[in-house]
């Protein structure tokens, strides 16, 4: 039987091993005989021969192809010796690579079809070095930790001459610095100014800007691109690697299928059909470039790969340490950065470190929860490796995906943007892997059971506003029933109030007043806000204000009593408003802005100020498109919806365009928002303005 699992030279075939190991000067195993060629010979030199390291099958002779084993059950690729009576035309379906095809001088074997002969000198090239037993090292991936851990990989390979080719290629998205090509600036400085200023790194490391061409001859591909490119990267380079190609996995990331996740190593395994392994641990890459002491845990299922690993990539300052759990790692190293984006946001609002604290427990938690309930034999103690609370630490004070959602918070940008304007080229992975989690988990029904992972990816993406990550309740009617009982403000405004938002608002509702008729005027989620009153005083229209916190209602009621019996009691009535002398003109009601009682097409003009928003931080994912569709219920055709919120168009316009909605967006303005103190960055609040189409019943 051939042993796919070990990593040795197995030569299929018989006579002709013995000329080729001679030739190439190598020792060989020989296996896999047919009942003609099983002579005492050929035995004895099986029983004799030493195992070599590097993987692969070499074919001697292609009687295989028709006979027993066939060619085709052996793993691909396999190589081909033929010798004079090879059926070369059946090995051509199996896609083996034919070794030395003229050797044999196959020219007088007339019926023979044309052989496709996949390159004779990178075939013996790759054959020779499988003989020499070296392993030759490839990394895919030059960016920050790829260049990083080049400076490792390049030192450890000139310390174990005897272990690697001495050459590492390494592959270079190609890009221009200042003028010149990336990799030319790197093969002549040895440095990655653009990805790893100021760091010098071995120069058996040698940048190559061709995927494919990295990649030969490569027994060791180390990966350490962005998750994004990994499945295009696997498909170019898939047909060109030497059978005994193994892979090392660095990046940090998670992908999905219908049925959950799907590790990285496993679309590499899948895609190469080589035994992969992962890498992932606390490691900036510039603190390891800087030799700065270091821990890394490797996850493995192939023990004599895994102690491969630990020579390429062990040094005094960087610790690898093995262990049989490679989903436990790998799924660590996704995860964290998906908790890192939340610890980001605790710093961008100012929470204390208690708070993000217990984000890191409750980060740790779900990290450990997913993997165990997605991955069969993940280990406890790996959450406890560098690979686990370690990298969740640093990553969570010093790494990008954190610096990127403090900024978030601050400024309300989105990571997109964020991304360019902090990272030069640098690409975050925690936003990915949130988006893919959340898919997983709302796809199976299981957001509630990792509520940490689905708010940062409602935060991130669905323009729930930051504070949900510590107050979840804003909608929910018993946080507001609560708050409005206890309330001993008679009104507070969120975000600006009436006199500062007016001016945009009266251009757009003036042109809908008319002298003989009062304009009819919604007011959605009213709260304790003056804001639907002074609509009323200005004389816009009869103005409804709705709420579903009882409590506040009848506040607010009290207070329109107050109005009239002051405006009744008073003899002089210079100062207060006129409007009082017809109160029925503006209303406080009960009522749920998802489900309301109100007869279609009512209103000409509903308008909210922070509602939405409120209804974001709702745990039915539903209830804010669930307002715009009643809003736009009760619209008269014509009629217009103002929206008056801090988020961004990438976050409200998903919902304001949703296409069960009859109407159009017809303006969307920003404006200066409020700043509590001197301190704190400018913000921006927005309005959106939506009219409802003239046929639309
Ligand atoms: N930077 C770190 O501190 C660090 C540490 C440990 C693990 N990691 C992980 O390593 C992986 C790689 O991260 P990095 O920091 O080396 O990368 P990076 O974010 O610094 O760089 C992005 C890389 O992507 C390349 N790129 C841009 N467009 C591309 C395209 N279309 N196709 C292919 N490549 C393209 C760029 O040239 C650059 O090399 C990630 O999964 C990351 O999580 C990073
Ligand atoms: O900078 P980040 O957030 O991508 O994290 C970098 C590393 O993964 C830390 O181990």
């Amino acid at each position: 039987m051939v042993d796919h699992a070990s990593s040795s030279v197995f030569i299929f075939g018989t006579r002709s091993a013995l000329l080729w190991g001679n030739i190439v000067g190598f020792s060989i195993f020989v296996t896999g005989f047919s009942r003609s060629y099983n002579t005492p010979t050929a035995q004895t030199y099986r029983s004799t021969c030493r195992l070599m390291s590097g993987a692969g099958i070499i074919a001697l002779s292609a009687f295989s192809a028709s006979s027993d084993p066939p060619l085709r059950k052996l793993n691909a690729p396999d190589y081909l010796v033929p010798d004079h009576s090879s059926p070369l035309s059946k090995t051509e379906s199996t896609g083996v690579s034919i070794l030395f095809p003229h050797q044999h001088n196959f020219t007088t074997h007339t019926q023979r079809k044309k052989v496709h002969c996949d390159g004779k000198a990178d075939s013996v090239r790759q054959f020779r070095s499988m003989s020499t037993g070296k392993e030759k090292v490839a990394i895919i991936g030059s960016g920050n930790w790829g260049s990083a851990i080049a400076k490792i990989i390049g030192y450890n390979v000139r310390r174990n001459p005897e272990v690697f080719d001495p050459e590492v290629r390494m592959w270079m998205y190609e890009e221009d610095y200042e003028g010149q090509k990336l990799s030319q600036v790197f093969n002549t400085t040895h440095q990655n100014p653009k990805y790893l200023p100021g760091i010098t790194i071995d120069s058996s490391v040698v940048a190559v800007p061709d995927l494919v061409e990295s990649v030969k001859d490569a027994t060791v591909l180390v990966f350490v691109i962005p998750h994004q490119f990994l499945k295009r990267t696997c498909a170019t380079i898939k047909a060109h690697l030497p059978s005994n190609a193994k892979a090392i996995s660095l990046i940090k990331g998670v992908d999905l299928n219908e049925t959950g996740p799907v590790l990285l190593s496993s679309i590499i395994r899948d895609n190469l059909s080589v035994d992969v392994s992962v890498l992932m641990g606390a490691n900036i890459a510039n603190e390891v470039a800087k030799d700065m002491f270091s821990e890394a845990t490797i996850g493995y299922s192939n023990r004599k790969n895994a102690d491969l690993y630990v020579t390429l990539f062990n040094t005094p300052t960087f610790r690898c340490e093995p262990i049989e759990d490679i989903a436990g790692v790998e799924i660590c190293g996704a995860l964290k950065n998906v908790v890192a984006l939340a610890a980001g946001f605790s710093d961008g609002m100012g929470y204390p470190g208690n708070t993000k604290a217990a984000i890191l427990r409750i980060g740790l938690l779900e990290m450990k929860k997913f993997a165990q309930h997605f991955f069969q034999g993940v280990k406890t103690e790996t959450f406890f490796e560098s690979c686990g609370l370690a990298d969740l630490f640093v990553t969570c004070t010093e790494g990008r995906n954190r610096k990127c959602a403090e900024a978030f918070a601050k400024t309300g940008k989105t990571f997109k943007e964020l991304e360019v304007e902090m990272l030069n080229g640098q690409m975050l992975q925690g936003t990915g892997t949130a988006e893919e989690v959340d898919r997983i988990l709302v796809n199976l029904n299981l957001t509630k059971e990792y509520p940490l992972m689905h708010v940062v990816y409602e935060i991130s993406f669905k323009g729930k506003p930051v504070t949900v990550l510590v107050e979840s309740d804003y909608g929910t009617q018993r946080y507001w029933e609560e708050r409005y009982t206890k309330e001993k403000r008679e009104t507070f405004e969120w975000y600006q109030d009436y006199h500062s938002l007016i001016p945009n608002i009266r251009p757009i509702i003036e042109p809908y007043q008319s002298a003989a008729q009062r304009l009819r005027i919604l007011n959605l989620g009213c709260g304790n806000s003056l804001f639907g009153e002074q609509l009323f005083l200005d004389g816009f229209g009869s103005v409804i204000n709705v709420d579903f916190s009882a409590a506040v209602i009848a506040a607010m009621n009290k207070r329109k009593e107050a109005k009239i019996k002051e405006y009744r009691d008073s003899e002089e009535r210079e100062g207060i408003h006129e409007a009082w002398s017809h109160p029925e003109d503006i209303e406080y009601q009960v009522m749920d802005v998802t489900d309301m009682s109100y007869a279609p097409n009512s209103f000409d003009i509903v308008i909210e100020k922070g509602t939405m928003d409120a209804l974001l931080c709702s745990e039915d994912p539903h209830a804010a498109t669930a307002m715009c569709l009643e809003a736009c219920r009760v619209l008269k055709p014509g009629g217009l919806f103002i929206v008056i919120t801090y988020g961004i168009p990438e976050r409200r316009l998903c919902y304001l365009q949703d296409e069960k909605l009859r109407w159009r967006v017809i303006q969307q303005t920003d404006f200066p928002g409020y700043c509590a103190t001197d301190n704190e960055p400018a913000t921006l609040d927005y309005m959106y303005v939506m009219r409802k189409n003239e046929k639309a019943d």
